[in-house]
């Protein structure tokens, strides 16, 4: 008898699901490695523990709640910490003074000013307040203005981590098209330069070629971009901005986007990102959920940014470049 010869095709096609991207469990990785360093260094170079000194101004909740998971992180890794709360009156000439302060105070390594500031206070001045050094958040605009030219310098957490996540999955950067939306000075920005750095460089180079599109991009051309992207990382804060029919088939989703919404079902509060994730994760190749994808890798890098400030500012006292 002839052989069937429908008999080797499935009665549905096997679904095919994005891998999803664990930033959790990376994040506790790293921070394991890190604690083994830091203690390593210590021991080696006989010095004080690396020390993280936060800014927190006024009471919102959410700042709170981050830089609290910052304290914890710090002390997970054997980084030294501390919160100063200011309230929300201060003025920006006296915040101004107590960072000169920290600026100068050589039992500190790393300063961040949580934002957002009160609308009084310019946080752009204020980031520039920072010593480049001690500028671990890499907002200052030397470190932004290094990062765009290739340079060796501080970069900002959260780019910082979705390179780590793009690293630790092996996804393929060089000579690939990246499409970055949202176009903010922290993350969407240094994000596209890191993605565009030249491997020739200083700095590791992704060689990506990169489009970034914004809130004034039009909705029929972001779809054409994001289409043909093989990495699409979305900063914008905007749930379901990206679609499935929006996606490459088996393109990497990066989803930086964190919303909180009140969720019908449970009747509780919960974060979201920017992308529709059940249904993109049906096309994808890969993808980053939230909570537990890039956010946690935020928390992590600042702890490394924060050690290689420890481990410079060391070496130039050591050297007696500095007090
Ligand atoms: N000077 C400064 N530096 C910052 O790096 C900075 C800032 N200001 N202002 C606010 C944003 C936001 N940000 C996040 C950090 C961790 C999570 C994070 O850990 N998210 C968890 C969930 C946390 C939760 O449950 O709320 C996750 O996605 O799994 C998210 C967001 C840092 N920021």
């Amino acid at each position: 008898m002839a052989p069937n010869p429908h008999s080797e095709v499935p009665l549905r096609p096997e679904p095919i699901e994005a891998k999803i991207i664990d930033g959790k469990k990376i994040s506790e990785e790293i921070k394991i490695e890190l604690r083994e360093q830091i203690k390593e260094w210590m021991q080696q170079e006989n010095v004080r523990a690396p020390q993280l000194t936060c800014i927190l101004v006024g009471e919102d909740s959410a700042s709170q709640v981050y830089v609290k998971n910052k304290m914890k992180a710090a002390n997970d890794v054997g980084i030294k910490s501390e919160t100063i709360n200011l309230p929300k009156t201060i003025s920006e000439d006296e915040l101004i003074q107590i960072i000169e302060r920290l600026n100068d105070d050589n039992s500190v390594d790393g300063i961040l000013v949580q934002l957002p500031l009160p609308d009084h206070i310019d946080d752009k001045k204020i980031c520039n307040i920072v010593s480049c050094e001690k500028d671990v958040d890499g907002f200052n605009s030397t470190n932004l203005g290094r990062l765009s030219q290739d340079l060796n310098t501080m970069v900002p957490c959260t780019p910082l981590g979705v390179q780590e996540l793009l690293k630790k999955y092996d996804i393929e950067t060089f000579g690939k098209t990246a499409v970055v939306v949202g176009r903010s000075a922290h993350v969407g920005k240094p994000i596209q330069s890191l993605l565009q750095s030249d491997g020739r460089h200083e700095i590791s180079g992704m060689d990506c070629t990169t489009i970034m599109c914004h809130r004034f991009t039009p909705p029929e051309k972001l779809k054409k971009f994001c289409r043909e992207a093989d990495i699409i990382i979305v900063a914008v804060g905007k749930p379901n901005l990206i679609r499935e029919d929006m996606i490459k088939p088996g393109a990497c989703v990066i989803d930086v986007g964190i919303t909180r919404i009140y969720d019908e079902e449970t009747k509780k509060s919960k974060l979201v990102g920017d992308v529709d994730f059940e249904n993109v994760k049906k096309v994808a190749g890969l993808i980053t959920p939230v909570p537990g994808g890039v956010g946690p890798m935020t928390v992590c890098m600042l702890m490394k940014n924060t050690f290689t400030a420890a481990k410079r500012l060391a070496k130039l006292r050591k050297e007696k470049l500095i007090k």
